[in-house]
């Protein structure tokens, strides 16, 4: 990889509540393409989307973020008690577009996830899929140079989750660079390129989706992808 990676964290650590949360951790994303950070609960890829974006600043180490424009879909995303469209307009009222121009990229956003006849509904009162599906037009608006989603499709049916995967699929081609958490490893497989597996705070591998997916190297990727759960080992033990 010859360009610069869109992230570079390096030996990041930050506690919590007086717990460790990250430990030490080395994170490259590149600057193309779609990269998943996977692994157990608790492993600390929300904090480290968190981290990236800003919202938490660690205790040591060093957080590189690329310049230009980054979009953040929350797991659970927040909402102004407005409109659809009015969500979506806010999000680019930053931007120096033209009224009309701002009108069109918002129709166009709310279109392209399915929400076009939705524009002038409350936001607030969307179904949590919904919701979803607008928090992603609001990024797509944005036409950002860097993506972080939180598993972004948890509580979608399976036709607005194609929607979804198509549009971050679409995102990346036009080159942005995705950084997205999920559990659903299939969509992993369908989507990225780079895959980087978490474990107690530290990325424990790296490499290309396939290599991860289907012959990881460590112990603690093998059982995460496995579906070995950590504690009933913990429960048999005592
Ligand atoms: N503000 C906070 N204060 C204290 N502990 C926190 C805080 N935010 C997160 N944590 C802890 O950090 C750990 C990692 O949380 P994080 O949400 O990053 O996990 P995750 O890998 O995204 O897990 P999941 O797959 O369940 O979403 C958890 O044990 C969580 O309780």
């Amino acid at each position: 990889m010859s360009a610069e990676p869109a992230i570079r964290l390096d030996g990041v650590s930050l506690a919590l509540g007086g717990r460790p949360i990250l430990d030490r951790l080395t994170l490259d994303v590149p600057a193309r393409g779609v990269t998943a950070l996977i692994g157990p609960n608790g492993a600390g890829k929300s904090v480290t989307l968190r981290v990236i974006d800003g919202l938490l600043r660690p205790d040591s180490g060093a957080v590189r973020v690329s310049p230009g424009r980054s979009a953040f879909v929350f797991q659970r995303t927040a909402l102004v008690r407005a409109s659809a469209a009015a969500n979506v307009a806010l999000a680019l009222a930053s931007l120096g577009l033209s009224r009309r121009e701002r009108g069109e990229r918002v129709a166009a956003a709310l279109a392209r996830v399915g929400l076009g006849h939705r524009a002038g509904d409350a936001a607030t009162r969307f179904s949590g899929g919904e919701q979803q599906r607008l928090a992603l037009a609001r990024a797509w608006a944005l036409r950002p140079a860097l993506l972080l989603l939180d598993e972004p499709t948890a509580s979608l049916d399976p036709g607005a989750t194609a929607i979804v995967e198509d549009l971050v699929a679409e995102m990346a081609r036009g080159g942005t660079a995705v950084l997205l958490v999920s559990h659903n490893l299939g969509q992993v497989a369908r989507l990225a390129e780079t895959v980087a597996v978490l474990e107690a705070g530290r990325t424990v591998e790296q490499g290309p989706t396939r290599t991860i997916l289907f012959s990881p190297r460590t112990p603690e990727a093998r059982a995460y992808l496995t579906g070995e759960l950590p504690w009933t080992s913990f429960a048999a033990a005592s």
